[in-house]
């Protein structure tokens, strides 16, 4: 069964060096449901991070439970779940074709087939005719859409974007969110989308999660009105502004 992403009264709890112990996250519970994006927004520090490596699987939670389709995936990382992080840490050493085919080639997908589905994906982000350049001779945007066209090509039951663009600038940005919204269209991809910024969060996603400073959990949920196919238009409307501005109050506590 499809039921998405489901984060159910997660805690989190470090343990420092020196024998304090930080509440990262507290009884935080969200949902992303199937062919869904939902942006997560908050405060430096808030654990969002920390949010992100547990449903990755690479650390447990000290309580709460993370299910995918409704098995259990704490502490399992899997190809079901691929990151995006700011920086596109793509192998130098290997074209973008093979940047994009590696995780089909560890699945052991014979070589055809994976070419033609790196070549697909390659397509879908606007790559296409660079596939046998380096990561080094690309601009850096044109990178981030090589690292998001090798998470989008494994298929992933769920695609985690932590800041995916904060490095770029803000033409550049606008760019990559219009290309979030188009791959949506074509994939349905289920995201889960990590931003400090409030416009971004609110251009790619069907809802926004605003979570409380540390520790961690959700203060509010705004749903984004409209259609995703009509995101574009909404974007210059003063209903944009307001829903901005009340997430904004909403963060900051205004
Ligand atoms: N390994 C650790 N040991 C102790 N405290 C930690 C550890 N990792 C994170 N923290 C603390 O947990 C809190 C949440 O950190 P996290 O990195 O998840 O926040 P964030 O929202 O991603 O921050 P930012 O937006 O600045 O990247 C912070 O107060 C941080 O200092």
């Amino acid at each position: 069964m499809n039921q998405g992403l489901v984060i159910d009264n997660l805690c989190h709890r470090f343990h420092t060096e020196n024998g304090q112990t930080v509440d990262a996250l507290n009884h935080l519970s969200l949902e992303v449901p199937a062919g869904q994006i939902v942006s997560v927004i908050g405060a430096s520090g808030c654990g969002k991070s920390t949010l992100l490596s547990l449903i990755a699987g690479f650390d447990r939670p000290t309580q709460g439970e993370i299910t995918l389709d409704g098995v259990s995936v704490v502490g399992k990382p899997s190809p079901d779940r691929c990151l995006v992080f700011q920086s596109p840490a793509l192998f130098e050493w290997l074209t973008v074709l093979q940047n994009v085919a590696y995780g089909l080639k560890r699945q052991g997908i014979p070589r055809q087939d994976r070419r033609a589905q790196a070549m697909d994906m390659l397509a879908r982000v606007g790559l296409s005719g660079f596939e046998k350049q380096y990561p080094h001779e690309l601009s850096g945007g044109m990178q981030q859409r090589v690292a998001l066209a090798r998470a989008l090509v494994m298929r992933p039951r769920v695609l985690f974007m932590d800041e995916p663009f904060a490095a770029l600038d803000a033409q550049l940005r606008q760019q990559m969110q219009q290309l979030v919204r188009s791959l949506w269209r074509e994939l349905g991809q289920t995201i889960l989308f990590v931003t400090h910024d409030i416009r971004e969060a609110v251009a790619v996603a069907h809802r926004v999660v605003v979570l409380t400073p540390r520790p961690g959990t959700v203060k509010a949920v705004f749903p984004v009105p409209g259609s995703m196919e009509n995101r574009e238009a909404f974007l210059h409307t003063d209903a944009y502004e307001t829903l901005c501005a009340q997430i904004g109050d909403t963060l900051f506590d205004r």
